[in-house]
């Protein structure tokens, strides 16, 4: 359940009434696939929620623009809900768990937090181009210095649109090694865009960077390199 202090924040238009351009997506509940128990529901987090200030929809719908000649597809982000517990299992469309939980209690965790109050983002990648673009708002829950993101959680959100690229573009692996260069801090509910793109292949080894920037492109916020190893088949 959204906090209203989380809606005012981050979202000040949302208490004016709905947005009233034409059909945007929204988030909804749909079945989960066939391999899921029945009486699951999966619910897609990457499509736009009341806490969503005005800057974030546009770029969403901004990118939105650009899957439309499928050279960028927006990668969905699935919540699993069922009578007995609530899960982030995968961020693929096919929407199969990873592994087997060892946890019931376990979520993706920057899907852990509720609607508006944490994470909210949505990740779009170009497969010819091996770049994920993660557009991203970082909610009243995650300051650090007064009024401002905690770097930990721009780091967060740094590993997983790196980790997704490495992911789509190699397959399953993992942050061996993350270096970042915070060169401006990023003011509590604002968006920024994240570029990150697949520079080298070498092996099992992933080479991907990054940058944060400001939406209208004029501050660079952070810059990061990264080493993701591709596991073993047999452990993933
Ligand atoms: C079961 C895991 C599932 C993984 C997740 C999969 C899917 C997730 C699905 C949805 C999630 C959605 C979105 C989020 C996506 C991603 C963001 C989150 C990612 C993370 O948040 S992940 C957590 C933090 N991460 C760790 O917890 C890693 C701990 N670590 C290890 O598990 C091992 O360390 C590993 C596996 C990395 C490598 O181990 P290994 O035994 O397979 O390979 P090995 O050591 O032989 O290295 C091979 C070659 O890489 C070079 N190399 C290795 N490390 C280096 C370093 N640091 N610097 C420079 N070079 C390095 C070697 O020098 C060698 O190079 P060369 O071949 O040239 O000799």
């Amino acid at each position: 359940m959204l906090r209203s202090g989380a809606l005012r924040l981050c979202a000040p238009g949302v208490l004016r009434g709905p947005r009233r351009s034409a059909a945007p997506p929204t988030r909804e509940s749909r079945p989960p696939p066939r391999s899921f128990a029945s009486e699951v529901i999966r619910v897609d987090l990457s499509l736009p929620n009341p806490s969503w200030s005005k800057d974030m929809r546009l770029l969403f719908d901004q990118f939105m623009k650009k899957t439309e000649d499928g050279s960028w597809k927006r990668l969905p982000s699935y919540k699993y809900v069922s009578p007995q517990r609530t899960e982030v299992k995968t961020f693929f469309p096919d929407g199969k768990p990873v592994k087997e939980d060892h946890m019931p209690q376990a979520q993706l965790f920057p899907r852990s937090l509720e609607e508006g109050l944490g994470f909210e983002y949505a990740m779009f990648h170009n497969h010819v181009e091996n770049r994920t673009v993660c557009i991203f708002q970082g909610g009243p829950y995650l300051q650090g210095a007064s009024g401002f993101l905690h770097g930990g959680a721009i780091a967060t959100m740094m590993d997983s649109t790196l980790g997704v690229c490495a992911l789509t573009a190699g397959g399953v692996a993992m942050t061996a090694n993350l270096n970042i260069n915070f060169r401006r801090p990023i003011p509590l509910c604002s968006v920024v865009v994240i570029n990150s793109q697949l520079d080298k292949v070498e092996g099992r080894k992933l080479f991907v960077s990054c940058n944060v920037q400001s939406v209208d492109g004029k501050t660079l916020h952070s810059k990061a390199t990264s080493l993701f190893v591709k596991l073993n088949p047999k452990e993933v």
